[in-house]
């Protein structure tokens, strides 16, 4: 139905000419004909004949005829962007534990050097491969409620018995000099971060091909106590119920992380190609 009332419209488009044009009927918001009629208008002005004789296109050399172009359009060509950069974006990873949002983002790093990777503060003992002020920010339990009380976290959580905390001075910092920020966050942290950011930022669900390949990789980590492993596992179980919560989810197979990889960087280049950008004040 639109397309026969666009292509009879367009059918009888009057010649462009110089003539004053007929009156335009009374606007009325959200029509179509209006829209159409007041785009003719414009299509009719562009192409009243103009003073400025352009060079045949054959024979003129590509500066002048762009001169030309620019002269009789009255306006010059910019070359400033038609679109304006994307907004930097914060993009929160969360799943249940042991699911690989550590290996994720370590090789997102690799991939998206431009990316910052808050560093989380944690009250937890470090482990043998982690590097202080790289993978955490280990700080006592002291130090941890200092910065609570000075509200210089994000959001913060206590989560096995130790604390965990998103400082808000590193977004901040980032942000501002156009970096995109990633969070890595677990299902508790990125409830509360919801209810903070709202949609002004995206939120990925990593999850485990199956709950055995969940507890495979969690087993073989060797991290675990025998009693923090069935904690993590009875309540990685509930946590897969707040995958509704999120924006996207990304499943991360047994041996196949360059895929769950692949697949967030796709969602953050789709999160910039996006026509109303997220836009976030800290
Ligand atoms: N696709 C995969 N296939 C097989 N093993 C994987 C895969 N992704 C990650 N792993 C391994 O699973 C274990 C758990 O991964 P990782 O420590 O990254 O999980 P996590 O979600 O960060 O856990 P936590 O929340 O408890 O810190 C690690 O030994 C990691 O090397």
């Amino acid at each position: 139905m639109i397309r026969r009332l666009l292509n009879s419209s367009l059918t009888r488009l009057p010649f462009p000419s110089l003539a004053p044009p007929p009156p335009l009927p009374k606007p009325k918001p959200n029509n179509f004909s209006f829209r159409l009629r007041n785009s003719t208008t414009h299509m009719g002005d562009a192409r009243r004949p103009s003073p400025v004789p352009i060079p045949s296109l054959d024979k003129a050399d590509r500066s002048e005829l762009l001169r030309a172009l620019e002269a009789s359009l009255g306006s010059s060509f910019t070359s400033e962007p038609l679109i304006p950069n994307p907004n930097p974006l914060v993009i929160v990873i969360s799943g249940p534990s042991g699911v690989g949002k550590d290996a994720l983002i370590s090789r997102l790093r690799d991939s998206r050097p431009g990316i910052h990777f808050v560093v989380t503060a944690t009250t937890r003992p470090r482990r043998p491969n982690e590097i202080d002020g790289k993978d955490y920010l280990f700080v006592s339990k002291e130090e941890f409620l200092k910065m609570v009380e000075k509200d210089e976290l994000l959001e913060y959580a206590l989560v096995y018995g130790d604390y965990k905390g998103v400082p808000k001075q590193q977004i901040r910092e980032f942000m501002a000099r156009g970096n995109d920020v990633v969070l890595r966050v677990d299902i508790q942290g990125a409830q509360t971060l919801r209810k903070v950011l709202g949609k002004s930022a995206v939120f990925v669900f990593l999850t485990a091909e199956s709950e055995a390949a969940l507890v495979e990789r969690l087993v073989d980590r060797n991290t675990e106590t025998k009693e923090s492993l069935l904690v993590r596992i009875s309540t990685a179980k509930e946590e897969m119920k707040h995958v509704r919560n999120f924006d996207y989810v990304v499943v991360n197979a047994k041996d196949k992380l360059e895929n769950a990889v692949n697949l967030l960087e796709s969602i953050i280049d789709a999160e910039k190609a996006k026509v109303c950008q997220r836009t976030l004040h800290l």
